[in-house]
């Protein structure tokens, strides 16, 4: 496609996005903006974006798409600043955001004006923020979810999905309130959780000294993205707070059914309850990413020692096993490090398992 494309919001998902369509698209131009004019100045300097801009004005009356990709109560402030702009015509809007309800309400000042808005949202993302974090692979095989607008052609539609192609992610069309029920359960639900339970270790008033050394494993996996941007997560909670809080009143009457289970000492119904959890988990289509992102991923529980790395690599390398990514994950750094490797193909994937079996003794673990 050709055209000139504005992100605002240079952070982990603009800067993915951006890396995206310049790929995809390498005749299109990228202007980036952001208010952070570090961050900015940073997408440019990597490479990320082609051109930055400090007048959100002026890049977004020449601009043929627009992409806002900044926390959701700005992102709807962004929408009301455009209704005093010169857009193109034919400009095609989109954002990013987590929340979908508010934002498209919002967008109406737009689409009565026959703008062209469609909400977004990638399912994909990360505990880090900033355009540091940015990855062109980010969204690969992720659900990317879409709320046209009233008044919307379905053409337009289509257009978007082809400035999107890069991402490599699978476009689903959802109704707003929809989307933000589903995202509730799946996403903004278990943030909360995962804060919560960090709090609770937190604030143990008997805080042994081993304990933060010893939060490794399960801890640091089910909490890890309490680790995120706190303005993105409150904006998020108080968009979805209806949702939210209905949510949360059914997970504490669960609560109460685990602390009468506990109480009544019932092993079978305690074997149960785990049971049923694990069938359901298992169940989940780990091979693809949405629910529960997932790569074709090894994990390889390696001994910090230099050179471990490239020991590894280089087995995979004799068997001419391609890699997609590699990465040693933030979980026990004082004394392994545990390397995920992701491969492209599930029969990449057999093969590396088969051959690192063969070669080491380290412990492996599927993704
Ligand atoms: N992080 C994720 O996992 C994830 C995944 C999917 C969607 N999202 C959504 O995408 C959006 C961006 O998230 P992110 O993770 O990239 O955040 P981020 O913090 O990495 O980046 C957001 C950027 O927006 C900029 N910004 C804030 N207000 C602005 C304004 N008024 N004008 C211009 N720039 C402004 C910030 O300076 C920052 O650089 C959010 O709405 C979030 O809900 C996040
Ligand atoms: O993997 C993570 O760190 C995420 O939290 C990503 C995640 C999610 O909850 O799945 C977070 C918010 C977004 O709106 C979409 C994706």
């Amino acid at each position: 496609m050709n055209g000139t494309v504005l992100i605002i919001g240079m952070g982990l998902i603009g800067g993915s996005l951006s890396l995206c369509i310049k790929k995809e698209h390498p005749h299109a131009k990228v202007i980036g903006h952001d208010v952070n004019h570090k961050e900015l100045r940073l997408a440019k300097s990597l490479g990320v974006i082609d051109e930055m801009s400090l007048s959100l004005q002026t890049a977004a009356e020449q601009a043929d798409l627009i992409i806002i990709s900044t926390p959701v109560f700005q992102t709807e402030k962004i929408i009301a600043q455009f209704e005093s702009l010169s857009l193109k015509e034919s400009v095609l809007i989109t954002d990013t955001g987590s929340t979908k309800e508010q934002i498209m309400r919002s967008s109406e000042v737009l689409t009565k004006n026959g703008i062209q808005f469609i909400g977004g949202h990638p399912m994909a993302g990360s505990h880090k923020s900033g355009v540091a974090a940015a990855k062109e692979i980010l969204f690969e095989n992720a659900f990317y979810m879409l709320t046209p607008g009233s008044g919307v052609a379905e053409e337009n539609v289509g257009k978007l999905q082809d400035w999107l192609r890069g991402t490599h992610a699978k476009f689903l069309i959802v109704e707003p309130r929809e989307h933000d029920e589903l995202t509730g359960m799946i996403s903004h639900f278990p943030h909360i959780v995962a804060a919560s339970l960090v709090h609770q270790a937190k604030g143990s008033s008997t805080e042994h000294p081993y304990l933060r050394r010893l939060a490794a494993g399960g801890f640091r996996d089910i909490t890890r993205i309490a680790s995120s941007n706190p303005t993105m997560w409150k904006d998020i909670t108080i968009q979805n707070r209806g949702v939210l809080l209905s949510l949360l009143k059914e997970w504490k009457v669960e609560m109460d059914e685990v602390v009468s289970l506990i109480e009544m000492n019932d092993s079978q119904k305690i074997y149960d309850y785990f049971n049923d959890a694990k069938v359901f988990r298992d169940d989940l289509p780990i091979l693809e990413k949405g629910a529960i992102p997932s790569f074709y991923d090894l994990f390889v529980d390696v001994p910090d020692y230099p050179g471990v790395i490239s020991e590894v690599t280089g087995y995979l390398a004799q068997e001419k096993i391609s890699l997609t990514n590699i990465r040693i994950m933030e979980t026990r750094e004082d004394i392994y490090g545990v390397l995920a490797i992701s491969f492209q193909t599930l029969e990449d994937r057999e093969r590396a398992l088969h051959c690192l079996r063969e070669q080491t003794n380290y412990e492996l673990f599927l993704g």
